[in-house]
């Protein structure tokens, strides 16, 4: 038998479990409000918060750092990368640190992973980091050359439930295509084409719907007028962004369970910001079934908002249900998929990959 840490650190939460084989024999979902997270500058500050939360959850259960045979972290932004399994390696670890590529929370799963592989000796994986990159070359065009757009969206996830979906179907995921939305704090809405993801928004740059706690596309020269006005500096502009735009600047909280129970209390201004973010991810969606030429097997809902059954979940369907039927998978399967990951890895079914090695293919 073995056993594995997961550790998946998202932009609102720390998602913990541990596996024994395919089952899962314990999990955590810990929230940290936009204040908590506030009071760390950059997000490898928040390393140690993190870390104590991984450390009070193992304690709780009485389990060790020792007792496992691999701990597996959600990747961040590395370099472009093809989907799979990857060993942690000293050059990924080092790119995340100095957040050479941005900053991301599941930076983090990366580096906690490998501190506890050096310190007890037990492997550290990634899988899918958010940075896959199978979009083709139409899509990454962007209307000036001086900019590209680039494939950064819930991979591990939006790649799990693809493939539970078409199981459902009855179908194998490279044959069908499929829509796939991923709401979280951030959203992604991927278009799969046989088992690739050939386009997608970019989930952390102003790139596709508003989010709980980001703006997503913006008026673009009221943008450029706002960071030229003298009034504001890089950080706060960018925090306008990511961190304090979408939900959180309308209405306070990037908790949408709050934002329902704002609605219920007949809160008008609440509705309607939320509708507006159910019909912008809506829209997302026909552009994705455009990308698709129509052919769309079916729509997936996953993430945090798909549990909103009562609002989220019922616009998208009166949206969206016109191109294909819309199936829920609520939350999502992260943490199945990142221990599955290195599950085959472990059993010697599939080969880690190396990222180093992958970076000095593609030069
Ligand atoms: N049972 C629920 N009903 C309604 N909304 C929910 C429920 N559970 C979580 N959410 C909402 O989902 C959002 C967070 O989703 P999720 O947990 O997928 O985000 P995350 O993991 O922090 O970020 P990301 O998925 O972008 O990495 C929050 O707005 C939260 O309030
Ligand atoms: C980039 C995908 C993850 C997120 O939106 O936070």
């Amino acid at each position: 038998m073995y056993r594995i840490l997961v550790i998946n650190p998202g932009s609102t939460s720390t998602k913990l479990a541990i596996f024994e084989d395919e089952k899962q024999v314990a999990s955590k979902t810990l929230r940290h409000t936009p204040e908590e997270l506030s009071q760390f500058k950059r997000l490898i500050d928040q390393y140690e918060f993190r870390v104590n939360a991984i450390e009070d959850f193992l304690k709780t259960l009485g389990f060790e750092y020792k007792d496992f045979n691999a701990v597996v972290g959600r990747g961040g932004l590395v370099r472009p990368i093809p989907s799979g399994t990857y060993l942690v390696d000293e050059l990924m670890v080092e790119e995340l640190k100095q957040a050479k590529y941005g900053e991301h929370a599941s930076n983090l799963g990366a580096v906690i992973a490998f501190e506890i592989s050096n310190k007890y000796n037990i492997p550290a994986y990634i899988v899918d980091p958010v940075v896959v990159d199978e979009m083709e070359k139409i899509a990454k065009i962007s209307g000036h050359p001086m900019f590209e757009r680039k494939s950064i969206f819930h991979a591990l996830n939006q790649k799990a439930v693809a493939r539970r979906a078409a199981e459902e179907l009855g179908k194998k995921y490279e044959e069908i295509n499929l829509i796939v939305v991923h709401m979280g704090g951030g959203i992604s809405i991927g278009a799969h084409r046989n088992g690739k993801v050939i386009d997608v928004n970019n989930a952390l740059d102003g790139d596709g719907p508003f989010t709980p706690e980001r703006s997503g596309t913006l008026p673009l020269t009221q943008l450029i007028d706002l960071c030229y006005s003298g009034k504001y500096d890089y950080d706060f502009i960018k925090k306008r962004i990511k961190g304090k735009g979408g939900l959180v600047a309308y209405l306070g909280t990037n908790d949408a369970m709050k934002v329902q129970e704002m609605i219920s209390n007949g809160d008008k201004k609440a509705e309607l910001v939320y509708k507006a973010m159910a019909y912008q991810i809506a829209k997302w969606v026909g552009k994705m079934a455009a990308a698709l030429k129509g052919e769309v097997d079916a729509i997936v809902l996953t993430g945090g908002l798909a549990y909103d059954e009562n609002y989220m979940v019922k616009w998208l369907k009166e949206y969206t249900s016109f191109i294909a039927k819309v199936l829920v998978y609520p939350g999502g399967d992260e943490e199945k998929a990142l221990a599955m990951g290195a599950l085959r890895v472990l059993r010697g079914e599939e080969r880690a990959r190396s990222y180093k090695e992958e970076v000095q293919m593609r030069g």
